[in-house]
């Protein structure tokens, strides 16, 4: 089995008239967690965005060049955008529970995608629920609403929540910037164990954090890819002066 599990070739992506990547080609192994860097506004949120085709869904924007999962083009028009967002799985910065019990906010997925066997289903739920850390804290109040958990908890839920569905890759987009120290501490722990069954790439602001959980980190200025590394070198030996300013905190 091939290490690549995603990759973008010459990537461009436009809002309208506005050119808000360019020219990124960028490679994801599996089982390693990517983190994209930069400073605000330099396209890391659209980028992540392109890879289960969430921009799709602005209108007036437009994609360039190739994103393959496993060798397929995820642009390509015989890509079912269902099993795409499927396979890969997306965590948003402000948790978003449904306002529905913790159970069906993890169920919903299977829910959607018309599963029926409620003890499928109820299994699912637990191993989901396992899997995002969270399943002690909640197994006495799985039939009470998701909105009494704290945001933490929230945020563990939102990706049991993606997991549900078995997912090949996780996207998540500053998934702990809402969070305190705790429960962010949390989130990051869970990022090292879900990296043994799937493809992580992690959107964050903060560098501290890209240093912990991270194996690879790209940094992005301004639509570009400037440079990717594993997260020690770029971190202590970046190649370009923009991403050595930019890791050691004199800009962004
Ligand atoms: N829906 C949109 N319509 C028009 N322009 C957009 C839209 N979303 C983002 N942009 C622009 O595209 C550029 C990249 O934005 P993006 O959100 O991807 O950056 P980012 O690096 O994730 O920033 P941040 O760290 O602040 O979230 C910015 O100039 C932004 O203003």
């Amino acid at each position: 089995m091939s290490m690549l599990k995603m990759a973008s070739t010459k990537l461009n992506f436009f809002y309208g008239g506005f050119q808000a990547l360019s020219d990124i080609s960028l490679e994801f192994e599996r089982n390693r967690v990517t983190a994209l860097i930069g400073p605000s506004g330099c396209g890391k949120s659209t980028f992540l965005r392109c890879l289960n085709r969430m921009n799709d869904l602005i209108p007036g924007t437009r994609v360039e060049g190739t994103i393959l999962l496993d060798g397929e083009d995820i642009y390509a028009s015989e890509m079912d955008v269902v099993t795409l967002r499927r396979r890969v799985g997306m965590v948003f910065q402000k948790p978003n529970p449904f306002p529905k019990t913790v159970f069906e906010n993890v169920a919903y997925g299977l829910r959607v995608n018309a599963v029926r066997d409620e003890t499928f289903i109820a299994e699912r739920v637990e191993k989901s629920l396992r899997r995002a850390a969270l399943w002690e804290e909640v197994k006495e109040r799985l039939h009470q609403s998701a909105l009494g958990l704290s945001g933490g908890q929230q945020q563990r839920l939102c990706i049991a929540r993606a997991l549900a569905v078995e997912p090949e890759v996780l996207l998540m987009d500053e998934p702990a910037s809402a969070l305190d120290p705790i429960a962010t501490q949390k989130i990051e722990e869970l990022i090292q164990e879900l990296k043994k069954n799937y493809t992580i790439i992690i959107v964050t602001h903060n560098m501290q954090q890209a240093a912990r959980v991270s194996d690879v980190t790209a940094f992005f200025y301004m639509g570009a890819l400037i440079e990717v590394n594993t997260t020690e070198t770029l971190f202590t030996r970046p190649k370009y002066r923009q991403t050595e300013d930019y890791v050691t905190g004199r800009f962004g």
